[in-house]
């Protein structure tokens, strides 16, 4: 189980898992501007078989970083709420401001996963801030709303800028998110799949609201990850794609 440390440079590989802890202290709900190296945990050499104290009491054998990005309104921030919290944020909508990040531990085939989940902000005036964070994240979520066919096309866009600021081999997925909203659909689940392919990305439709599929999402990617770090030589590879394909639900009208 040997980790190395990659260069954090543009173009190397995904930064290195960290076993270091990170500050777990109090943070804006939905708002706030996290400082990369104050808040933000270094990526430092793994050290296996020596499980970290999170600031926050949280155990953990390896760490990881996990951005969401997508445009404004496409609910990256419910989307963390519901995974972190199992809550839905309903009412009136709170803009995320700058960035903000929260952390969650969990278990991947008895190793103790730390996913420090940056939440980044949709609007445009914030997409500098927002730079500083992509070389440093060792996964993406892209998300588009189904309900907004501007995000949609606007996937295009959000990969050209994360080839220009992530690292080459950052781990990505894309989620359609609130397919709870049937009504309002107007991005169709093949359009989704017909991208993500193009792309070759691992795709699923997800809903903060109802919490379709978003266990799943951050699972697969803590998975992908841990096996990208700690994996045997003799251990199968873990196949993102094959996972969620297998074990994403479809949304249906009664039974989200
Ligand atoms: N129906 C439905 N509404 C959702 C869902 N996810 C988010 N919303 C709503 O969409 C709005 C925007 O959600 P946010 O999570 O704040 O969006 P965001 O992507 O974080 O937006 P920025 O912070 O501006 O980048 C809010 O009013 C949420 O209640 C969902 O899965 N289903
Ligand atoms: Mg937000």
């Amino acid at each position: 189980m040997s980790r190395k440390k990659t260069s954090k440079s543009k173009g190397a590989s995904a930064p290195a898992a960290s076993t270091l802890p990170a500050a777990n202290g109090p943070h804006p709900a939905r708002s706030g501007t996290a400082r990369p190296g104050s808040d933000a945990p270094p990526n430092g050499p793994p050290q296996p078989g020596r499980p970290s104290l999170g600031s926050g009491g949280d155990f953990y054998d390896v760490a990881f970083k996990v951005m969401l990005v997508g445009d404004s309104g496409v609910g990256k921030t419910c989307l963390l709420v519901r995974f972190k919290d199992g809550a839905f944020l309903a009412g009136t909508f709170i803009s995320t401001v700058g960035i903000d990040f929260r952390n969650k531990v969990l278990d991947v085939d008895g190793v103790k996963v730390k996913l420090q989940m940056w939440d980044t902000a949709g609007q445009e005036r914030f997409r500098s801030v927002t730079h500083a964070y992509y070389r440093d994240a060792h996964a993406l979520l892209l998300l588009y709303d189904v309900t907004n066919k501007a995000s949609f096309d606007n996937i295009q866009a959000w990969l050209t800028e994360i080839h220009e600021y992530a690292q080459h081999d950052v781990a990505l997925m894309l989620l359609g998110n609130k397919v709870d909203s049937a009504h309002e659909r107007v991005v169709k689940r093949e359009d989704g799949e017909k991208l993500a392919k193009e792309y070759g990305l691992p795709f699923m439709e997800t809903s903060a609201k109802t919490g379709l599929n978003v266990d799943l999402a951050f699972t697969a990617i803590a998975k992908e990850l841990k096996q990208r770090s700690m994996k045997a030589p003799s251990e199968p590879r873990f196949r993102l794609h094959d996972y969620v394909n297998r074990k994403g639900r479809r949304a249906s009208c009664c039974h989200p």
